[in-house]
């Protein structure tokens, strides 16, 4: 492997920047976005800011000098972006306009990542310190930018921001081990496990701090809208995806120049400037995921983890019968020229990635496309070099009956990380009930009335009668009041999927001029499903991945495991897990027992 700083990567401070992100962009030339962001919060509130937006220049990205500038204006965009597509309590804009659009997909391209709102513009490069001398910890950070304008939102960045500021040690730590472990230098091993270990007990009581400060009603209904991709959002008004204006898949970023179109139709060069995203989430924290694949933890398509963990090379390379069943062409386009492209007669569409040896959860593996290139490179990089899994495997499986006091320590440690990953994933599963799942079974609470009732009415009159003239809905939504119906103000946010395309938008027309595309391509009617901002189907998913964390472990059977589609029994309960000591829970203990 590289060395840190070669991936963007500080030994101090991991995936953040060594430096504190820029407050603002000081070339007096970005003036119209700086101007924006502060007034950014007000404008969205005033019904203002798409007005605001259609008015500012068309500004040149390449006038952006250093990383740091590139990462301020990316994350500004994002937050233009997003609330203009999404709007306050307006109806979602199907385009992006030029202005957005270009410089977006341009820095997005500068910096390795997909022009949408993600885990590193909100969280690595949305952050100041108040004492510049003091440290990265939530005493002492301030967010620069939220959606909502409210403190809960800057607690929830900045616990994410405090999580990878305590966990930085680790990835020095894991460089580390891999080259212990290829000069057998046990007691070195034994040393950086160690400080992962504690790297990790820091991370989960910062996220444990998430409910002192960002309340789970506020969470949902005010921040979480913003962050929603365009992917999978057919509710919302964007089945297609969205509209980047004057950015489609014949335009290089790198060179602004537009390849020949004259093959095109009008309907294909419209179609071709579609894009679909997912939205901003943690699950593209390098952060975790390099702790997944420096501990060898597996992850298989939701529903699919084999009962017992297998080693590695004895992996069957079956399809994934996941949401994603492979990492999705950004542009609906694409598609139509699959079956061209099978036969080998048209130009490939997004290959398959390189990160697949561990990870065969698609969304996770799609996750990565939202993370900085550098940093995706490094858990490419990874996951060719890492080698502690097989090796305690190997001591496990040879020696297990003479094993030194320093190998039985290595199991030991190997172990207590494990747990501590199974932990936070224990811990994030009921944030998640509570942040998501809870909140959208419960509905909003619009208590004082007034204009958002009065725009709830209008809005289901509105669906009503489309839904009376329009064929385009699904039959099975006609007329039946669904549990998404509390949800008409932030569709974005429904918990279940009613494909639909409102009449006279340029989405019927779309569908009308490519019918070969039809909607339940992209949504299942028929899964009522709880989704990530990513468009998961989220408890499923996340418990899932909590238990392969568990079952990782040397020495612990399988926590639960699907037989035939049913659930088995736990080997052991959570609580019950909690009551033992760290340690004892250990493989060595585990073997000394039996
Ligand atoms: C209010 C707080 C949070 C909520 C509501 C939340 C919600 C979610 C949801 C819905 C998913 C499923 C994927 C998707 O569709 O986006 C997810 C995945 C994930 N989240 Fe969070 N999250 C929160 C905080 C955090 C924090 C602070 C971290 C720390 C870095 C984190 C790390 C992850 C990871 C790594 C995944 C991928 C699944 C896994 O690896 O187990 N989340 N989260």
């Amino acid at each position: 492997m590289r060395s840190l700083e070669d991936y963007d990567i500080s030994p101090t401070t991991g995936f953040l920047p060594t430096e504190p992100p820029l407050r603002r962009l000081s070339d007096n030339y970005f003036q119209p976005w700086e101007d924006l962001m502060e007034d950014f919060n007000g404008l969205l509130l005033a019904g203002k800011l798409r007005q605001a937006i259609h008015k500012m220049p068309l500004l040149d990205h390449s006038r952006l000098k250093t990383v740091q500038e590139y990462r301020r204006a990316f994350l500004i965009l994002c937050m233009l972006s997003h609330s203009y597509v999404w709007g306050k309590l307006e109806k979602t804009s199907e385009t992006l306009p030029a202005n957005l659009a270009v410089p977006w997909s341009g820095i997005a391209n500068h910096l390795g990542l997909c022009p949408v709102v993600c885990h590193a513009s909100v969280v690595l490069w949305n952050y100041r310190l108040l004492d510049p001398n003091g440290p990265i910890d939530l005493s002492n950070l301030s967010a620069l930018a939220t959606y909502s304008g409210s403190l809960d939102e800057s607690w929830f960045y900045l616990v994410t921001t405090a999580i990878e500021s305590v966990g930085a040690p680790c990835l020095a730590a894991m460089v580390r081990s891999i080259n212990h472990v290829r000069e057998a230098n046990y007691q070195g091993l034994i040393d950086d496990l160690q400080t992962v270990h504690t790297a990790m007990e820091g991370m989960n009581n910062a996220l444990q701090r998430m409910f002192e400060k960002c309340d789970p009603y506020v969470f949902y209904w005010k921040i979480r809208p913003y962050l929603a991709g365009w992917e999978n959002m057919a509710e919302a008004g964007l089945p297609f995806g969205l509209i980047y204006e004057g950015v489609d898949s014949f335009w290089s970023a790198e060179t602004d120049e537009y390849a020949d179109m004259s093959h095109l139709s009008e309907g294909e060069r419209l179609l071709r400037q579609y894009r679909r995203y997912a939205g901003g989430s943690a699950a593209q924290s390098s952060l975790i995921a390099a702790l997944d694949v420096f501990l060898g933890v597996e992850h298989y398509p939701t529903g699919k983890r084999p009962q017992v963990v297998q080693k590695p090379d004895s992996r069957d390379q079956s399809d994934l019968n996941d949401r994603y069943k492979q990492l999705p062409t950004p542009n609906p386009a694409d598609e139509l020229h699959k079956s061209k492209e099978k036969s080998g007669t048209t130009t490939p569409t997004s290959e398959r990635p390189p990160f697949v040896r561990t990870n065969r959860n698609a969304f996770l593996r799609a996750m990565r496309m939202y993370m900085p290139r550098q940093h995706r490179e490094f858990l490419e990089d990874l996951e060719l070099a890492a080698n502690l899994r097989s090796f305690v495997l190997q001591l496990e499986q040879q020696q297990k009956d003479n094993l030194s006091p320093e190998e039985s320590m290595i199991l030991d440690v190997y172990n207590d990380c494990l747990t501590q990953l199974k932990v936070f994933r224990d811990k994030h599963v009921q944030i998640v009930t509570l942040y998501i799942v809870n909140q959208a079974r419960k509905g909003p609470n619009i208590a004082h009335g007034g204009f958002a009732i009065e725009k709830k009415k209008q809005q289901q009159k509105q669906e009503q009668d489309d839904s009376t003239q329009d064929d385009s809905i699904h039959p099975s939504k006609k007329g039946k009041i669904t549990t998404n119906d509390h949800n008409v103000l932030y569709p974005q946010t429904a918990l279940e999927t009613s494909p639909r395309i409102r009449k006279g938008s340029l989405s019927a027309m779309v569908s009308d001029m490519f019918p070969e595309l039809g909607l339940a391509k992209h949504v299942d009617p028929k899964t009522g499903v709880v989704r990530g901002t990513g468009g998961t189907n989220v408890l499923p998913f996340l418990k899932q991945s909590r238990d392969e964390t568990a079952d990782t472990r040397i020495g612990f059977t399988p926590t639960t495991g699907h037989q035939n589609g049913k659930s088995i029994k736990k080997s052991i309960t959570i609580a019950e897990e909690a009551a033992i000591p760290e340690r004892r829970r250990s493989w060595r203990n585990w073997f000394t027992n039996k």
